[in-house]
């Protein structure tokens, strides 16, 4: 199919919140040239605002029939943006129609960058891609943080000892260790690692801040038998693995086949050696056979609206999608338009509904293992439905029998935490504003982007856990904490860092490599057909998860 034909083909199902951007591109087995239609998608989205006003001003589509709007909105941004224009042979209809009115169109990019305030490149303010850190995570299966400090300065990287204050991504050419998660090393925005050897070895993950904290909240002691319950594509399971050292077991439960060869995949990359993989449904699972009753720890990171995710550029096709739909809209009449507009929110809201029954299923059914005594739930959504609101049912419907940890257990010195008003009363529980306070007290959100955010992906956290005989199951004082509110001086971090500059589990003595060599296979999948993948494109199409 022609290129551009196929690019507004996806264009229009990203208008419709068919899939992400990388995953109809990258992801998409159909397209040939995977990296020039990601690069023509993005770049389109990112100048849609100006791009959609010359289509407006120009009449393009009125003057010419057969061109839709996605299509003329790709051929624009070539035409408009690229020095090589449009890449299609002269004789094709499409260009054709678009070169005739070149001139015209020319003057209606000139004005509409003054209209819409747009700088020289046709971006308007506010519309360019967040700058986030890119963030590292050090697998210490293979490496301690040290070696790879001395790896990157030895390739004239500079390392700071303390992140920038306020908080702010790292300078060109200089890194940093994370101020909350031991394991992790903060990199200028951009920065390509991709071709680094430590991230062909292993060693280095990319993945987000904000998805390395549920591992890190659950903390499965190393003998612990785990559950990842909706584990693919693999980031949190493998940093399971390196926290419990490649000892006890976790079980790796995944519905998608395709993504659960690519956890199998990722995982023996990162040398993880105590995972199954399981393809099937974690709410069918039975909870009585003999392995699974000695199941201790459960971590569930089940599907979700992913509207907190940012760093992939996802943003951007809500402003398309929403801009589709002005524009179906006005076509029609405006009786059509509202009514429209409020079918799309209907749906937004059925949407949302159903995810937070299906997330309450999931937290429920890792309730009634008989052994479990700690789950963590966490989404990538920056929705109440999906975040207080589920934790809210939870406890309606579990405590005393369940409860929250207290902030004290969950990442005590990250700054932000659930929203209290968001918080619903639960009987016996919660019935005042400072009950609600103290519920959110033990609940870590992360805020999306850069200025007003924690420049990161938006998250949500909460850790239920079974309330013993001899444990507290309210109020205070579990849920007071000693800790609330202790945000660590620069000093207290330095001092940290210096014992923690060598810790973690670090398996290099030559007695453990034997060990791993022995195991032939790090991961096995049962319970499915096995699909082929293409490779390393895939894979990356993962990172940041
Ligand atoms: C947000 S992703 C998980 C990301 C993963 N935890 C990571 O960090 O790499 C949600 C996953 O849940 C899986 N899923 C959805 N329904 C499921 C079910 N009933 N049982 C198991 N997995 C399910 C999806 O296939 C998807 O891979």
């Amino acid at each position: 199919m022609n290129f551009y034909k196929q690019a507004a083909e996806i264009l229009d199902r990203l208008g419709k919140k068919e899939g992400s951007i990388k995953g109809l591109t990258l992801g998409n087995a159909e397209v040939k040239d995977k990296k020039r239609m990601y690069a023509l998608i993005c770049e389109t989205l990112k100048h849609n605002a100006t791009l959609s006003l010359v289509l407006q001003e120009s009449k393009l589509l009125t003057l010419e029939k057969k061109l839709t709007r996605s299509l003329a909105l790709l051929l624009l941004h070539d035409l408009l943006l690229q020095n090589r224009g449009i890449q299609a042979s002269e004789s094709w209809p499409m260009k054709q129609a678009v070169m005739k009115h070149k001139a015209r169109l020319k003057a209606e990019f000139v004005k509409a960058k003054i209209k819409v305030g747009a700088t020289k490149d046709g971006l308007v303010e506010g519309e360019e891609e967040v700058l986030m850190p890119r963030y590292v995570r050090i697998n210490l299966l293979k490496m301690t943080p040290q070696q790879v400090i001395d790896a990157f300065v030895a390739n004239n990287w500079t390392f700071l000892p303390l992140p920038p204050s306020p908080p702010a991504p790292p300078a060109p050419n200089t890194f940093h260790r994370d101020e909350h998660l031991d394991f992790m090393f903060v990199f200028p925005p951009k920065s390509d690692l991709h071709l680094h050897p430590l991230y062909a070895s292993g060693v280095l993950i990319l993945q987000d801040k904000a998805s390395c904290f549920p591992a890190a909240i659950l903390a499965p002691p190393k003998d612990a038998y785990v559950i990842d319950g909706c584990a693919a594509p693999g980031n949190k399971t493998s940093q399971l693995a390196m926290g419990m050292s490649n000892g006890g077991k976790i079980i790796a439960c995944d519905l998608d086949l395709r993504r659960l060869n690519i956890l199998k995949r990722l995982t023996t990359k990162a040398g993880c050696t105590n995972i199954t993989a399981l393809n099937t449904s974690f709410l069918t699972l039975d909870t009585t056979t003999p392995d699974h009753s000695k199941v201790t720890h459960i971590l569930l990171d089940p599907s979700c609206s992913g509207s907190g995710i940012i760093n992939r550029l996802d943003h951007l096709v809500d402003a398309y999608a929403e801009e589709q739909e002005q524009a179906n809209i006005l076509e029609t009449t405006m009786t059509g338009g509202a009514a429209e507009r409020a079918a799309a929110e209907e749906k937004k809201k059925e949407r949302l509904k159903s995810l937070g029954e299906f997330q309450i299923e999931c937290v429920t059914k890792a309730m009634t293992f008989s052994n479990v005594h700690k789950i963590t739930y966490s989404t990538c959504s920056i929705y109440a439905e999906e975040n207080e609101h589920v934790v809210t049912t939870l406890l309606r419907n579990h405590w005393p029998k369940w409860k929250l940890s207290p902030r004290s257990k969950v990442l005590p010195t990250w700054h932000r935490r659930g929203y209290p008003a968001d918080v619903g009363d639960i009987p016996g529980l919660v019935s005042t504003d400072e009950d609600r306070s103290k519920v959110a007290d033990c609940l870590v959100r992360a805020v999306p982007g850069g200025s007003e955010g924690d420049l990161m992906n938006g998250f949500f956290v909460a850790c239920f856990e079974r309330v013993g005989k001899n444990s507290n199951p309210g109020l205070s004082p579990t849920w007071k904490s000693s800790s609330i509110g202790a945000k660590r001086t620069h000093d207290e971090i330095a001092d940290d860092r210096a014992t923690h500059t060598t810790s973690g589990s670090t398996p290099s003595s030559k007695k453990k490599n034997k060990k791993k060599k022995k195991n032939k296979a790090a991961v096995e999948i049962t319970g499915g057909s096995v699909l082929t993948l293409s490779g390393a494109e895939d894979e990356e199409l993962y990172d940041e998860e």
